[in-house]
């Protein structure tokens, strides 16, 4: 009987659940099913079910449904299980490894199987992602009730950029501070550039070792990063995912000194912050109630991108800061790998599917030798994974990735499965 993998990416807007079998011994595990449930920041949240190739199911939610990571998973696992048509996930105790997306990881450099010790380091992490790991979390908790047979597995995602230079991740302050509290540069939606370096070196087909790309996974969180011979140089989120690009709730970088203009209380605990974390009022303002949701009201990039170039003036505030600090990353980047670039990558949900965003970030480095094919950015292949939307004659590559966390994960899980299985 083919093992049980349940991938599972709790977003800060979303819960993606992939469902995988594999066979011990093969590192590439079957994709046999793939739900989410998103807008979890803007009800009506919706479930999207997809099985094989075929197109399931799309529908809203109500809050009485899903109001939270935690109640996602569950409306999530019991439609699983009771799917007909999923014959190898009839019941809980067929889930071998339950691989979870865990932002902040802090110094773990690896997956880890949670354990209790485990789960009260990760806890103590929450502060450091204040949007991600308590969500994370708590679905740890309900796989541990729910299916006990499981093995829970943390999946980091900042692991990826472990390999950044010490100049890259030091903060220029006191060291012996910031030794004793772990203060530096982490980066994240490593699993992401994870994925997207080895699907961009197979269909460049080269060795992933002589890899140079800009990747930007610009999502619900946002971020870019630096990859040199496959290897994460530089990244834009830092100690925490609010530093870098703007967000759905997010302010990205500004200057330290702005949140102490912008409450006189910004040093004191938040009080609406989700139980056991200890976040200030500063951190909450910057996390969840800046970036797209403060300049216009929604989270919804895709609704900004058309109300922008229909006129609206906050809409294209909106999409013009997006793309000011896009392009920062981008030609900073770019310097660091001497303009030896093999590609510039679109990732997430928006860079997947924000024609309009690609072609307006693309116009201002065309001075480095980008350029689209406007007919190939306007209807990228949507069944591929990785897609060339450069224009023919450009000096460098535009690609797009359809980054999968969950994939990763599984694939990860599938070739170290021995060591990370329970012991029996
Ligand atoms: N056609 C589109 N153009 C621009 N943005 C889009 C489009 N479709 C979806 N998006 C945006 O993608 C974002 C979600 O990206 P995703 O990577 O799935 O988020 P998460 O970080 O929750 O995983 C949302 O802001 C959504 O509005
Ligand atoms: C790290 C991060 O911002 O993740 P997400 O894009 O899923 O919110
Ligand atoms: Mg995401």
């Amino acid at each position: 009987m083919p093992n049980i993998i349940l991938s599972i990416n709790a977003g800060s807007s979303s819960v993606k659940v992939s469902v995988f079998s594999y066979d011990s011994g093969s590192s590439d595990p079957k994709e046999l099913a793939v739900i989410q449930v998103a807008g979890l920041t803007a009800p009506p949240a919706t479930l999207k079910y997809d099985r094989g190739d075929q197109h399931i199911k799309n529908q809203e939610l109500s809050e009485s449904d899903v109001s939270s990571q935690e109640t996602a998973y569950e409306y999530i696992l019991k439609h699983l299980t009771s799917d007909e048509g999923l014959p190898e996930l009839k019941h809980s105790d067929d889930i071998e490894f339950a691989c979870h997306r865990v932002v902040h990881g802090g110094d773990y450099n690896k997956p880890v199987r949670i354990d209790r010790d485990t789960f009260h380091r990760l806890e103590e992490l929450s502060d450091l992602a204040p949007l991600h790991n308590a969500g994370a979390l708590t679905i740890v908790k309900a796989v541990h009730e729910k299916c006990p047979k499981a093995s829970n597995i943390a999946f980091f995602d900042n692991a990826f950029h472990q390999t950044l230079p010490e100049a890259a991740r030091t903060y220029a302050i006191d060291q012996k501070v910031a030794k004793r509290n772990k203060l530096r540069k982490y980066g994240f939606h490593g699993l992401s550039y994870a994925f997207i370096t080895r699907a961009v070196a197979s269909h460049l087909q080269k060795p992933t070792k002589n890899l140079n790309i800009v990747a930007l996974h610009l999502g619900s969180g946002a971020s870019a990063c630096c990859i040199k011979g496959g290897e994460s140089i530089d990244t834009s989120m830092g100690l925490t995912p609010l530093a870098g690009l703007p967000g759905a709730t997010r302010s990205g970088s500004i200057d330290p000194s702005l949140i102490f203009h912008f409450t006189h209380d910004a040093g004191k605990p938040s009080r609406s912050s989700a139980k056991g974390m200890h976040i200030t009022e500063a951190e909450e303002i910057l996390n969840k109630k800046s970036g797209w949701q403060a300049l216009t009201g929604t989270t919804d990039f895709g609704a900004i991108s058309s109300k922008a170039e229909q006129g609206d003036a906050a809409c294209k505030l909106a999409f013009d800061i997006f793309v000011d600090r896009v392009i920062d990353f981008v030609a900073a980047y770019y310097v660091k790998l001497g303009g030896k670039v093999d590609a510039l990558v679109f990732a997430g949900g928006i860079g997947e599917k924000g024609a309009q965003l690609r072609q307006a970030i693309v116009e201002k480095v065309f001075c480095l030798g980008f350029a689209l094919d406007d007919v190939a950015n306007a209807r990228p292949d949507g069944q591929k994974v990785v897609v060339d939307v450069g224009a023919q004659e450009s000096k460098h590559r535009i690609l797009i990735c359809q980054t999968d966390e969950q994939a990763e994960m599984a694939r990860q899980c599938a070739q170290e499965a021995d060591s990370l299985r329970r012991p029996s």
